[in-house]
């Protein structure tokens, strides 16, 4: 009975399952005192999103596309999943060049890369395909002819070797803008301890003193991880990625694209 009690009094942190996230997490899962305290769920983003939404999470590296649908929230720590050139994993893939696109497949698992995607096609590309939502992973396979797609996390990492064009979405957005780019960030729904907050971002850090340790812990034949971890992925969270947030957030409110279960 007590030990019920004392679940309910954890705080319920949600997280991104894709690889991108292992560095953020190594520190958390391995500090007794911040586990004590909390109670970590790992899903694919859209699903995270949701549930810090619904109030299931109290925080979680969601994608920052929920911000328009909170009614409080806080950015913690200064971490988050950014990308100053090329994310390498979330992209627009295609068998033709984009200006013969006529439909583009979204990814059910993105929050923030299907939006962007949809920034960029009526901003940046200036082409109005055929959008179609997507719900499970068959429709990757659907991704042919002038049929496109969103792929993002580890799975992009794989379909790059399979698809013939690659549009890296952080990469188009950082020519449309000149800033780069915040795909999640940790966002809580409710002020959280302090105390917590602080010993939370600290741990957030230690992963990245491990980062061989974490590569072999996690096999992954196609992409090098080191090149992801170090050069695609931009953990630091920046004065200019809160720009390009800032700027993304505002899209969103003019095209109303966000889909409004999520
Ligand atoms: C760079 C990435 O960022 C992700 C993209 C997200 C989205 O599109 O909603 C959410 C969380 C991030 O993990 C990725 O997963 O490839």
């Amino acid at each position: 009975m007590h030990a019920k009690v004392k679940d309910l009094e954890k705080i319920k942190v949600g997280s991104v399952s894709y690889l991108n996230a292992r560095p953020l997490l190594y520190g958390l899962q391995r500090s007794e005192e911040l586990m004590l305290q909390m109670e970590l769920i790992e899903e694919f983003p859209s699903k995270i999103g949701g549930m810090l939404i619904d109030g299931s999470i109290d925080v979680g590296l969601v994608p920052v596309a929920v911000i328009p649908k909170m009614k409080e929230w806080h950015i913690i720590t200064d971490f988050c999943i950014g990308a100053t050139g090329d994310v390498a994993s979330v992209c627009l893939f295609s068998e033709v060049p984009i200006e013969q696109i006529d439909t583009v497949l979204l990814d059910y698992q993105s929050r923030t890369s299907v939006n962007l995607c949809k920034v960029l096609l009526k901003h940046h590309w200036k082409i109005q395909p055929r959008i179609v939502e997507t719900t499970g992973e068959d429709y990757r396979s659907q991704i042919t002819g002038t049929t496109a797609g969103v792929v993002i996390g580890d799975r992009a990492l794989e379909q790059r070797l399979v698809s013939s064009y690659i549009y890296d979405l952080a990469t188009e957005w950082r020519i449309m803008t000149g800033l780069p780019f915040m795909f999640a960030a940790w966002i809580a729904n409710k002020p959280l301890p302090p105390a917590f907050v602080d010993a939370f971002n600290q741990a957030n850090s230690i992963g990245f003193e491990h980062l061989q340790e974490i590569i072999a812990a996690n096999p992954f034949k196609a992409y090098d991880l080191h090149t992801y971890y170090t050069e695609n992925i931009s953990y630091d969270l920046t004065e200019e990625k809160r720009k390009g947030l800032l700027l993304f957030v505002e899209y969103l409110q003019k095209m109303e694209v966000l889909k409004p279960v999520m």
